[in-house]
């Protein structure tokens, strides 16, 4: 066989196990709910949002049940900037005084969440924007934090809303603003609030999309990533300090999830093309998945 008929039978053949290894996956997974957390610099570059919206898409398309909770923190620091605010942050948390909430809303709820809809839509999925406000979705109540503003926690989750979405075949796309008892907005941390519904629909997987591998031994080395961490394991890396700033809440989350019944939490690059088909439909998976113990499947 000359050159040519040997590179193009190899690369047949590398699509082919790829497309074949996706069975096992769809089959396993059809029905089944997936949160995904999209944010920060990982939203930054358009082509690869496109990306991703095909991939949530794709994952609707087969079967699966994705919700996109997203977050927007650079683009609420650019707004903020224009507006002649300072962005302030305790603790990897926006300090949210009442202007910094609004700009925070019209930011998220105005433009991000708007945006993520329209993009869905263009890849051919039919997406509805929520924020917690809607259908009762979530209540917030204000975080135990001297000087932090208006940050708030979840105190409950309504999943009625998502349930009655996804089980129609949209895709409820998520952001994190919501209101306590009184109307009062609050700001929450997009990953908390994505692990929270996460827990709260008993999800088969919470997938955290960031720009960074996943988890690093040492975060300034891409070449120390972590493939696999149990609950104790993870929890051992905040109390070390290992994990740090914008990670803490990411790990925290999982944790708090699968102390809920969700199966696995991964925290995967979402500079890398197509990292949400590479971690759910392939053996080895991408990034750092976090396990209950008695959970793991990939990377044994
Ligand atoms: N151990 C660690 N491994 C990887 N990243 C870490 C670690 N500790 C701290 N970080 C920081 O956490 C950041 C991710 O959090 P954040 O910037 O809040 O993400 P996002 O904007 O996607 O929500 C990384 O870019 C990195 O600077
Ligand atoms: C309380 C708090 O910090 N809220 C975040 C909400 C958005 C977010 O989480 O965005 P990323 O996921 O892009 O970081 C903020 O104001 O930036």
């Amino acid at each position: 066989m000359d050159n040519d008929s040997e590179y193009i039978r190899q690369a047949e053949a590398t699509r082919v196990r790829v497309l074949s290894e996706a069975l096992p996956y769809i089959q396993q997974f059809a029905g089944r709910t997936v949160v995904v957390k999209y944010g920060g610099a990982a939203m930054k570059d358009s082509a690869l949002k496109d990306k991703v919206m095909r991939d949530i898409v794709f994952l609707s398309c087969v079967g699966l049940r994705p919700i996109l909770v997203h977050g927007g923190g650079p683009e609420i620091n650019s707004w903020l900037n224009k507006l002649g605010i300072e962005a302030q942050f305790k603790n990897g948390l926006r300090v949210t005084d009442a202007p910094t909430m609004d700009v925070v809303e019209m930011v998220l709820v105005g433009r991000v969440n708007k945006e993520i809809v329209s993009l869905i839509s263009r890849a051919g999925g039919l997406a509805v924007g929520l924020c917690g406000k809607d259908g009762n979705l979530i209540t917030a109540r204000p975080q135990d934090q001297e000087g932090i503003g208006f940050v708030g926690e979840v105190s409950n989750v309504n999943i009625k809303i998502l349930e009655t979405l996804s089980s129609s075949g949209y895709i409820p796309v998520v952001s994190s603003v919501a209101a306590d008892d009184q109307g009062q907005a609050y700001n929450i941390n997009a990953d908390t609030i994505a692990g929270e519904i996460a827990a709260a629909l008993g999800a088969e997987k919470l997938i955290l999309l960031t720009d960074t591998q996943g988890i690093l031994k040492d975060y300034k080395d891409p070449s120390t990533l972590i493939p696999k961490v149990d609950i104790r394991e993870a929890r051992e890396l905040i109390a070390s300090g290992v994990v740090s700033g914008g990670m803490i809440p990411k790990v925290n989350c999982c944790v708090r999830s699968l102390a809920q019944g969700v199966s696995a939490a991964h925290i995967i690059d979402g500079r890398i093309p197509h990292a949400l088909l590479l971690e759910i439909f392939t053996d080895v998976g991408i990034g750092t998945m976090i396990s209950g113990s008695q959970f793991a499947q990939k990377r044994e």
